[in-house]
């Protein structure tokens, strides 16, 4: 089946840019939350990040009628028993910067060196159908909480995101470069997979 035309409800700029180029090559249009003039309302009530993608899909295939997918993603830090987790962008309060956000995960990672900083950022992509079907995938990338912030790509917490494998940080890495290794790069490939299948 080819896709003609597909909404991806979110509200955040940085996701946009990734899916975009990920999902490029389906030749569908991709239209954002913005884009097709549509606000959000639904709460991301649920308890798993695929459970919030589908919350987030369903809610604007039911107002649309469209095919919608959605993503739902975080950051796990070990140490902190897996916070922030499903909370990420609600961490210390959605208006609190990024820059204060990352300074307090650093600061309660004191004295924690190599492993023991270890962490991942999780996706979950949901795709929900006007006839009811509901697809999801998931990716991560696993990496370590560093010692600083450093790098002015991504958005988020990728500037304190270090890849050890790759001896630099998430925030350091050209948008290609990290749609390749990210968690939003194989969750959103998995699902290309599905839907060119269909
Ligand atoms: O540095 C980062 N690089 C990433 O690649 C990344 N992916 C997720 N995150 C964090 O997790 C929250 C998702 O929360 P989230 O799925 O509710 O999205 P959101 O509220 O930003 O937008 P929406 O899609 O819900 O409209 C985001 O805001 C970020 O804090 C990331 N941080
Ligand atoms: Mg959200």
């Amino acid at each position: 089946m080819k896709i003609e035309k597909m909404i991806f409800a979110t509200g955040n700029e940085g996701k946009m840019r990734e899916v975009r180029m990920i999902l490029g090559d389906l030749g569908a249009e991709i239209l954002s939350l913005k884009e097709a003039g549509i606000q959000a309302e639904a709460e991301e009530n649920g308890t798993t990040f695929e459970e919030n993608a589908v919350i987030k899909a369903k809610e604007i295939m039911e107002k649309t009628g469209a095919l919608v997918l959605a993503d739902d993603s975080g950051l796990e830090v070990d140490a902190l028993n897996g916070e922030p987790g499903i909370y990420s962008a609600r961490y210390m309060g959605h208006e609190t910067s990024y820059h204060i956000k990352n300074k307090n995960l650093i600061e309660r990672l004191e004295g924690k060196t190599g492993e023991e900083r270890s962490a991942r950022f999780v996706c979950a992509i949901a795709a929900c159908f006007p006839d009811g079907r509901v697809l999801t995938t998931r990716g991560t990338m696993e990496g370590q909480i560093g010692y600083e912030e450093k790098g002015e790509n991504g958005f988020g917490y990728d500037p304190i995101f270090y890849l050890p494998e790759y001896q630099c940080y998430s925030g350091e890495l050209p948008l290609e470069e990290k749609n390749k290794l990210s968690h939003r790069g194989k969750a959103l490939r998995l699902m290309k997979e599905q839907l060119e299948a269909l």
